[in-house]
């Protein structure tokens, strides 16, 4: 087992559960509370001019606070790594979820997508733009609530979700046209569209784009002509079309996603979302971690709130407050004394 000095008395380091292009993810225990969390360990060197990404999805974390959105509870930068310290999902991949099913009911859609539809509304209320919505992007917690991850492409423009991007970029299986054509597109437009692959694929089980040869799956987007099996519903094709419209301006929007029949269907209010960017003050939290470092609670706040949010302090106190709305009861380790 590599030791990483950086996570000593931190962080219990388990096995490696995911490897993907330059980070790896592994298992670890926090130790002040005992709490799992996942490690994402980026090699520097590898990392190469994706640096950038890094901050980029460090900047997006630190901000979101949303119960779908992967939560991020600390960073450790060294010389040659950084590791973002990032909430359990032990869940693994919706992507296996709906493998391991053959497709999902619509019912069970409607739960998942709902939760994806919640997630996207909060982010492009905040004027971010995921851009890489995809189902490996999408987690599952141990209660099997969905949680969105790898937010290293998001985009904030700097004036607003209503200015354009450029950058191409995300996988072509799930791009929108308008990216694939390099044509100047809407971050909120091309998430949308993601959003129908997504669903497609819930409810089907395969993609409604595809194909091994680059130009041939291209082609087949521009098309935009996908199969409708027999199983889908009235309801889920007119939705599917909806968010599947080759010209963003007639793709419905989000907030129209929020309201529409397909989502509501069951339920009693349309996809809502918190404006929450900052944590709720919690005393029992708060008198959980003074009684063991001896500060009082209100300097342990206020030091919280002035942080830069990526520090142990930080992390025990989400992690403490995540056992807290389980039900679960506020342990700490005095050993965490002199981390915070
Ligand atoms: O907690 C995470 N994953 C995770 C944790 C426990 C278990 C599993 C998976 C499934 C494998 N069996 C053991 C149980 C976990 C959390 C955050 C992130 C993450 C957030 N931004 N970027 C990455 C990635 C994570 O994983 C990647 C993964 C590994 C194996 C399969 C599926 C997913």
């Amino acid at each position: 087992m590599v030791r990483y000095a950086a996570l000593k008395g931190l962080y219990d380091l388990e096995k490696t559960i995911g490897s993907g292009g330059f980070a790896k993810v592994k298992l670890a225990t926090h130790i002040a509370t005992g709490e799992k969390v996942a490690i994402k360990i980026m090699d520097k060197i590898s990392l190469g001019d994706d640096l950038p990404r890094v901050k980029l999805e460090v900047q997006a974390l630190k901000t979101l606070l949303h119960q779908h959105i992967c939560r991020l509870y600390q960073v450790i930068e060294t010389d040659g790594h950084y590791f973002m310290v990032i909430e359990y999902c032990s869940g693994g991949e919706l992507f296996d979820h709906i493998v391991e099913k053959n497709r999902l009911s619509e019912t069970e859609s409607r739960k998942f997508f709902r939760q994806i539809v919640s997630a996207v509304a909060y982010l492009h209320s905040l004027g971010y733009a995921h851009r890489d919505l995809k189902p490996e992007n999408v987690l599952l917690d141990r209660e099997e609530n969905l949680k969105l991850i790898d937010f290293g492409l998001c985009a904030k423009p700097k004036n607003g979700i209503d200015s354009h991007l450029q950058t191409s970029c995300g996988s072509p299986t799930y791009a929108a046209p308008e990216l694939i054509l390099g044509k100047k597109y809407l971050g909120s437009e091309v998430d949308i569209w993601s959003m129908g692959v997504l669903l497609y694929a819930l409810l089907c089980g395969f993609l409604p784009f595809d194909d091994n040869s680059i130009e041939n799956l291209y082609r087949k987007i521009l098309s935009g002509k996908y199969a409708e099996p027999s199983w889908l519903s009235t309801s889920s094709k007119r939705l599917i079309r909806a968010m599947l419209q080759i010209d963003p301006k007639k793709r419905i929007t989000i907030q129209e996603l929020c309201n529409h029949p397909w989502i509501t269907a069951g339920f009693l209010n349309p996809v809502s979302f918190v404006h929450k960017t900052n944590f709720e003050k919690d005393d029992d939290v708060l008198s959980t971690m003074s009684a063991i470092c001896g500060e009082h609670a209100s300097d342990i706040w206020r030091k919280l709130v002035k942080s830069d949010r990526t520090d142990y302090r930080t992390a025990t106190y989400l992690l403490l407050l995540d056992r807290k709305l389980r039900g679960l009861s506020l342990r700490i380790s005095s050993s965490a004394k002199s981390h915070f």
